[in-house]
């Protein structure tokens, strides 16, 4: 029979500490606070009543949560310590000094919230008397139906004890609606709970019965008094570990042990006796053969000794005894009689939790079922303003090409369309005119058809699908904005790279409304058909052109110069902003990888020299195709990232640490059945985040990956490929320009052989001598120079500042390591 120590580590648990930390004067604030924020009733509370209200901690988290200037007046036996903006003062709840005090403070005024949280003293070592627990209780109540106002909340505690159903019946007749909770921050081993019961019916008359304990818990006295309740409910006879129960004594029975294990009714021996006798004067064969069981323990001679000390499980303990004792005699055992006995004990005293629970139970699966409701309604709604809303914007889905107005969005990529042929059809097709049905429907709002909104959706429907909304709209936009940067970047990136199958794609898609207005009556015998798909810019764009460049180069100022012929040739801005009029090494075809990542050639230079052409395109091709296997390498086929796990992982498979099989049966854990149903998105979106085991990374694989970096860091990055690329793209421009400079002076004809070979020369020894480097003046730091800051005077171009001293050691240096 152990029992806890107030004072023991287990009690000073988090709630302890965080009341003290929060400087509230008992743990119990918590409870308080974890009622208000499920049911929320301090809010809207001007007058509170807190009835056993020492030391205070309920009126601290009374005047933080009810409005300034609320009236918040504590009672208790005890007296509790002055709290600002709150009248306090000592009394018994139960008297009517009590009631008067309370009258004299509220005045006029009838209290919105009455809060009870009494314990009433009880015997340290036994737990408490829940019959006097549930008498203060219906006393509090008595309190709350003087001072409450019609529709006020009453929140009180209550012991999960016989009196528990009566007196949550009770609290039903005078209250709109009961919860029965226990927050969090009650200990479970504690057998309170709270009743928070909202809407006082305020009744002009009560019947006093049903506040008079005596009347109130009438039929429960009486089992109370039986056999069965004192050897399985102890506690209610009020025993105390130091002794019998006053005037008992007298009645002081003994019986034999042996009598006890023939018993056919040993709960009534249990119940009405004193000791069970395991030694005689006389001989006795039965108790002899009792004493020499093994079952026969000291424990349970003990229990014998004194039978009106024992607790629940010792009564127990001697049942099971005489089991084995009835066994060991051959006496019938009637198997199905102790585990009955058990079985009823079980009932009694746990039928308050099991009723609680079937309530639960049902509780919960009809929440479920109208969420489920609520959440099938919702869709519907949501299905439906889309649909309204593509209506509304003429982006009805041509219905004869069998496409589903309720489908996903993707019904108007008409991308999609051109590639399944369905464009004939849909030129040819009619599109789909709303009916004045139809339109009488939209106008009537979003969920005009079927069921309206304003018969079955409650406030939590509409706020939970106007979030929904919202979060949809967020999702759009954020789309939005990173298709946005995408494309800019594509863009911004075009000057270089040229333009890719993508950006034709990207600039398409911007202009899909446009296309449905076209009228195509026309068309019908053309035998291609109709793109819907068009660009409003409709110039032809250079293939090896970004569409930038392209309407940068078709200004009329460059309409005249040679070699900018769009089609043929191509122009290059030179790095220092000159335009110059190159030719380009080679031309592969537009839709290679070459092209999309941008080295420019154009289709004559590549007729011109077709072998150094195709080298170039080769080497440039190799190069691109680099950086792209280095971009490639480190995403997966559906473009993610490759993670370290999934590196690890591929590790463990390829080095037969682990199965496939196993991988699997890995992934059968707990998160892998959570039912998703009903979670709206933003919240399974959020949760996704989280909801995934964390593999650990071993040592290897994080070293593994780690010179995987390392080897993917040490190879150059895309810009330095580009740049190293731009250099010999340029190399190769001036010497073409050369070439062609020396065919000219080859072929001028008022030249002399000597001077054309001269001028030639020249060209080569100009195009060979480099800029000269140009060289910093070393300047030392002395005289007039010596903490200078800026130019020193008279020195011209590049300079460098040192330091004397720093130049006389560089220079020993360099001596000391000769020598060695
Ligand atoms: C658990 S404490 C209340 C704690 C309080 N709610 C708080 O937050 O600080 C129970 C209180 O009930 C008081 N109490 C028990 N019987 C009472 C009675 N008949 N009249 C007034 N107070 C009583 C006790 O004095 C004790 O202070």
């Amino acid at each position: 029979m152990g029992f806890q120590k107030k004072t023991g580590k287990g009690r000073l648990d988090k709630y302890y500490r965080l009341a003290k930390e929060k400087g509230y004067r008992a743990r119990a604030a918590f409870k308080l606070l974890q009622l208000n924020k499920k049911f929320g009733f301090l809010q809207n509370s001007k007058v509170v009543i807190d009835l056993c209200a020492a030391p205070g901690s309920w009126c601290q988290v009374a005047v933080e949560a009810m409005p300034r200037g609320s009236l918040i007046v504590g009672v208790d036996l005890s007296p509790i310590k002055p709290i600002p903006g709150v009248i306090t003062f000592q009394s018994d709840i139960t008297t009517d000094k009590c009631r008067a005090e309370l009258r004299r403070h509220l005045k006029t005024w009838k209290a919105d919230t009455v809060l009870h949280d009494g314990a009433p003293n009880v015997g340290t070592a036994w737990i408490q008397d829940s019959f006097n627990q549930a008498e203060l209780t219906l006393q509090s109540l008595k309190l709350a139906c003087d001072f409450l106002v019609e529709g006020g909340t009453f929140c009180t505690k209550v012991f999960r004890s016989a009196q528990y159903n009566q007196l949550l019946w009770i609290f039903g007749q005078l209250f709109d609606k009961v919860d029965a909770t226990k927050p969090p921050s009650s200990r479970n081993v504690s057998a309170e709970i709270f009743c928070v019961c909202r809407g006082f019916k305020a009744p002009k008359h009560i019947d006093p019965r049903f506040l008079d304990p005596r009347t109130a818990f009438a039929d429960l006295k009486e089992t109370v008094n039986t056999d069965e309740a004192r050897v399985y409910k102890p506690e209610q006879k009020k025993r105390k570990r130091g002794g019998y129960e006053e005037g008992d004594y007298t009645l002081y029975k003994e019986v034999l042990a042996s009598e006890f294990v023939e018993s056919t009714d040993p709960i009534s021996i249990l119940a009405n006796t004193n000791r069970l006798i395991l030694e005689t004067l006389e001989p006795s064969l039965s108790l002899s053969a009792l004493n020499k069981m093994p079952a026969t323990t000291p424990e349970i001679r003990q229990y014998c000794s004194d039978l009106k000390v024992l607790g629940r499980s010792e009564f127990k303990k001697l049942l099971k005894w005489r089991i084995l004792a009835r066994e060991a005699f051959g006496l019938p055992t009637k198997k199905t009689s102790k585990p009955a006995a058990e079985e009823e004990e079980v009932a009694e005293v746990e039928s308050m939790d099991e009723e609680l629970k079937i309530q639960e139970e049902l509780q919960a699966m009809k929440d479920k079922d109208s969420a489920k409701r609520k959440r099938e309604k919702r869709k519907e709604n949501e299905r439906k303003t889309k649909e309204i809303r593509r209506l509304q914007m003429h982006m009805t889905a041509p219905m004869d090409i069998g496409i589903d107005a309720a489908a996903q969005e993707d019904v108007f990529r008409l991308k999609s369309l051109e590639k399944d042929n369905a464009v004939s059809k849909v030129a040819k097709g009619r599109m789909a005119v709303l009916s004045e049905r139809q339109k009488k429907d939209q106008d009537s709002g979003i969920g005009s058809s079927g069921e309206t909104d304003d018969e079955s959706d409650d406030l939590n429907d509409v706020l939970e699908r106007e979030l929904d909304q919202q979060y949809d709209a967020y999702q759009e936009r954020r789309a939005n904005y990173e298709a946005r940067i995408k494309r800019r970047k594509q863009e911004e990136d075009g000057e270089w790279e040229g333009v890719s199958a993508d950006e034709n794609e990207s600039s398409d898609d911007d202009i899909v409304e446009e296309s449905d207005d076209s009228d195509d009556e026309d068309d019908e015998d053309d035998e291609e058909p109709q793109r819907l798909l068009m660009d409003l810019d409709n110039t032809a764009t250079d293939p090896g052109l970004s569409k930038r460049a392209t309407k940068f180069f078709s200004q009329d100022i460059f309409k005249d110069i040679p070699g900018l012929e769009q089609s043929d040739s191509e122009s290059v801005i030179g790095e220092d902003g000159d335009m110059e009029d190159i030719p380009v090494i080679g031309k592969p075809e537009v839709k290679t990888k070459t092209s999309e990542k941008g080295t420019k050639v154009s289709k004559r230079s590549a007729k011109e020299n077709p072998s150094r052409a195709a080298d170039d395109t080769k080497e440039a091709e190799g190069q691109n195709q680099e950086v792209d296997d280095w971009e490639d390498a480190n995403r997966r086929s559906d473009g993610r990232p490759i993670t370290a796990e999934a590196m690890m992982l591929a590790h463990q498979l390829a080095t037969g640490q682990k199965t496939t099989h196993g991988v699997i049966d890995e992934n059968f854990d707990k998160y892998a059945f959570r039912d998703r149903d009903g979670l709206p998105d933003w919240f399974i979106e959020d949760e996704s985040k989280h909801d995934k085991k964390q593999k650990p990374i071993t040592k290897e694989a994080a070293q593994a990956i780690k010179d995987k970096m390392r080897a993917l860091n040490a190879r150059p990055i895309k810009k330095v490929r580009e740049a190293q690329a731009r250099k010999k793209f340029k190399a190769a421009q001036r010497l073409e320009k050369l070439k062609k400079k020396s065919d000219l002076l080859a072929n001028e004809e008022g030249m002399t052989e000597k001077e054309k070979a001269e001028s030639i020369a020249k060209l080569l020894s100009k195009a060979k001598t480099k800029a000269p480097k140009r060289s910093v003046r070393v300047v030392v730091a002395r005289g007039v120079n010596r903490g200078i800051q800026g130019r020193p005077k008279g020195v011209k171009g590049r300079y460098k500042i040192v330091d004397a001293r720093m130049k006389k050691e560089t220079r020993a240096l360099k001596r000391i390591a000769k020598r060695k």
